[in-house]
């Protein structure tokens, strides 16, 4: 088992301070090295401990760990809420593939310690946070709506947790509206041509060399569409996010699905 101690990690007299104590849990993966150097960078945060794969993730509660930030994957990161609530650490989660009964299953492991915090959010970008709300609130004068997201080919999951999440709060905007199911005369298609279903809106997942993470959603109406784009050039994007959970973490008990109340939205 290898340690997560690195020249970073400082020594716990120097704990004795303000500062917020932070592990990182996928520290070494395209997320986790940008949050590294975000919470190195952070004058009110301290960088506690670091852990990838196959290290040892007691490290985090070892190292005195307030919060935890978890860029990890699909298949581990249950796991690692567990063992983060367990030990009475708030946990800022990053990691994607979060259906309903994954939220329950958390929001169940929260009830005996209503002290805790744990915030789920599949995308910390400002702008795309944005693009969601505006997508809600566009959703109900359209009649159709689909949505294409973009992005890098290393990614393992697809369609992608914001896409899932904005098909969500689209195909609930469009409930609340009374809306019908959008007109698709469709009876003769390869499989997947039309998308995945996510709660009858068709999600549109690409991979493509070169891009980080983007997403479009198109509404369509009589003789005029209208397209919201959002594009992620740069994982420091999602930064300004992250930091903001680190911070309101420990102020905000309990399950938080999204960062749109962190940010007065
Ligand atoms: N919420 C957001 O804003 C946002 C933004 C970008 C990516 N993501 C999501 O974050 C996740 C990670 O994305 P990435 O591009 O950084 O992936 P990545 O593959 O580059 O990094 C994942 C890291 O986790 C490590 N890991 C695997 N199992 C682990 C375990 N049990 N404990 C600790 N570390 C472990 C891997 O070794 C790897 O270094 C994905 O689910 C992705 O969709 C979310
Ligand atoms: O690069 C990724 O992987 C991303 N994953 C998140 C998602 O699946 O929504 C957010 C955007 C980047």
């Amino acid at each position: 088992m290898t340690s997560s101690a690195t020249d970073q990690q400082p020594a716990p007299a120097a704990r004795e301070s303000s500062l917020i104590p932070v592990g990182v849990l996928g520290a070494r993966g395209r997320m986790g090295t940008e949050v590294v150097k975000a919470v190195n960078d952070a004058e009110d945060l301290e960088l506690v401990a670091m852990v990838d794969d196959g290290e040892w993730l007691f490290n985090v509660a070892d190292a005195g760990a307030q919060v935890v930030v978890d860029f990890t994957r699909p298949d581990v990161v249950m796991d690692n809420i567990r063992f983060c609530i367990d030990n009475n650490i708030h946990c800022v989660v990053g990691t994607t593939g979060f259906d309903e009964a994954r939220l329950a299953t958390v929001a169940e492991w929260l009830e005996p310690k209503p002290e805790l915090g744990v915030v789920i959010a599949p995308n910390f970008g400002i702008g795309a946070i944005l693009l969601m709300r505006f997508a809600q609130e566009a959703a109900r004068f359209f009649p159709s709506v689909e949505v294409v997201e973009l992005h890098h080919p290393n990614k393992v999951d697809a369609p992608s947790g914001t896409a899932v999440r904005t098909a969500r709060l689209v195909a609930a905007a469009r409930r609340a509206a009374g809306l019908p199911p959008a007109p698709d005369a469709t009876t003769d298609a390869l499989p997947g041509a039309r998308g995945a279903d996510v709660e009858g809106v068709p999600v549109h997942a690409v991979r493509l060399t070169g891009l980080v993470a983007h997403q479009e959603v198109l509404l369509g109406a009589a003789g005029e569409s209208l397209t919201i784009r959002h594009d992620s050039f740069d994982r420091a994007s999602f930064m300004p996010g992250v930091l903001l959970a680190v911070r309101e973490i420990g102020r905000r008990p309990g399950l938080t699905v999204g960062i749109e109340g962190f940010l007065g939205l």
